[in-house]
């Protein structure tokens, strides 16, 4: 079955298992996908309080304050954070206030202590006070409001943000186990010496790479031959992921066992998807183990997981953006084109060596441009642009 790439999404993320809730503590909750909504226990700020280092008081005092002429207002307390000022700010009074500390009764407005000249028992304002200096009670979020959704990714101001509501644990999807194989007798591992006609063995170290930022647990398995009865074994002995990531094997090759293996033994939900590079990627699964195999092409493999198998796995959609053209961009009639590219200046720049060997390329290229099938852009055009992390 020949798919596009959003069928291809759909139907890994149909084969996975259903995600498991657990509770964990804030340390570790980094990268998790929130698992519920998280509703604040508290409000932010929690009193309405001074947005800056200065005084306090009434604005209606200091409305003609300038340079020229400045206001005098008496100096009848301070308020700092942990000991708030108990009595009333009255007309022409003025409270010495710190950044966070809450706004006495009475006082309505902020001026900074820059544009202050202070007597001792008193202050002349350079400028009137400003309410903008004050942060309201709860102007960040209030007490019973659900700030984060079940869902969001936990970024790091997210993490922040759940300690703020007051959420020591939070619940999150349990990670996908997810592990890595690679296929290939002339795949070795780094840190070997290279024979004629191998090479070293990077798609499973950038796969690896790219399931930790999607927030999953990554199985590093050692690389199988090609020989069916090896491959046979190896994927026998992956025990216990949620689904396994195959390099390698799925094109037409004599070699390509893989692909045998699933059309074989096990079932195929799809193989080959309408997009370059990444076409011969191929979904089945083997003894109720789902198994994604990625095309060996080092680029291939990695532009795949990016734009098929991580939306999948987490259940966020690609995020594109819209952004113009610096250099042509030709499209396939029949396939979606993912061609590698830099951004400067804010537009788009074709990164010119296409090769799926070219792993280089994924280094240097921050972006992909998404030409959809029968479509080209021109320079100036708008694109849909994929980041790539
Ligand atoms: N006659 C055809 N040949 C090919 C087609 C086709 O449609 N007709 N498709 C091409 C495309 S597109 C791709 S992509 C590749 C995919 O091939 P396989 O998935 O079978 O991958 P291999 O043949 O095993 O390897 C391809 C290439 O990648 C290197 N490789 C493999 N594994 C790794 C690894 N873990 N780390 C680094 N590099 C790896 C391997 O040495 C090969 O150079 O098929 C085209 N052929
Ligand atoms: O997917 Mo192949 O990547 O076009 O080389």
């Amino acid at each position: 079955m020949f798919v596009r790439v959003d069928e291809a999404r759909a139907l890994l993320a149909a084969l996975l298992p259903e995600r498991q809730v657990q509770m964990v503590p804030l340390r570790s909750a980094y990268g998790r996908s929130l698992a519920a909504d998280l509703t604040a226990k508290v409000s932010h700020p929690s009193a309405t309080e001074s947005a800056l280092d200065g005084i306090a008081c009434r604005e209606a005092d200091t409305l003609t304050a300038s340079p020229d002429a400045p206001v005098r207002l008496r100096l009848v307390g301070e308020s700092r954070a942990g000991a708030a000022f108990t009595g009333e700010v009255g007309a022409g009074e003025a409270v010495r206030i710190y950044t966070g500390a809450p706004l006495p009764v009475g006082a309505d407005a902020i001026c900074p202590v820059e544009q202050l000249q202070d007597d001792g028992e008193g202050v002349r304002l350079r400028r009137p006070a400003s309410p903008g200096d004050v942060r309201h009670e709860g102007g960040d979020f209030r007490a019973g409001e659900t700030v984060l959704m079940a869902g969001m990714r936990l970024t790091p101001a997210r993490v922040a943000l759940a300690a703020a509501l007051g959420h020591a644990e939070v619940p999150i999807f349990k990670p996908l186990k997810v592990a890595v194989m690679s296929t290939g007798d002339e795949v070795v591992e780094p840190g070997q010496p290279l024979g004629a006609g191998q090479v070293y063995n990077s798609n499973a170290y950038g796969l690896v790479g790219m399931l930790e930022e999607a927030g999953c647990e990554a199985v590093l398995l050692p690389a199988a031959p090609d020989s069916p009865e090896a491959l046979e074994q190896a994927l026998a002995s992956v025990g216990g992921a949620d689904v396994l990531l195959t390099s390698g094997g799925v094109s037409m090759g004599k070699y390509d066992f893989v692909r045998d293996l699933l059309v074989q033994q096990g079932k195929v939900s799809f193989w080959k998807v309408r997009m370059r590079p990444g076409g011969p990627a191929m979904l089945g699964g083997w003894k109720g183990l789902p198994v994604f195999g990625l095309p060996g092409n080092p680029v291939s493999s990695l532009v795949v997981f990016h734009v098929i198998v991580r939306p999948a796995l987490t259940g966020q959609p690609l995020t594109t953006l819209r952004l113009r053209a610096g250099t042509p961009f030709r499209g396939l009639s029949d396939k979606t084109a993912f061609w590698r590219a830099s951004l400067r200046g804010g537009e788009v720049f074709d990164y010119g060596k296409q090769g799926s060997g070219v792993l280089r390329s994924l280094s240097d290229a921050e972006a992909l441009v998404v030409i959809p099938e029968g479509g080209s852009a021109q320079v100036g055009d708008e694109v849909d642009v994929v980041l790539m992390g």
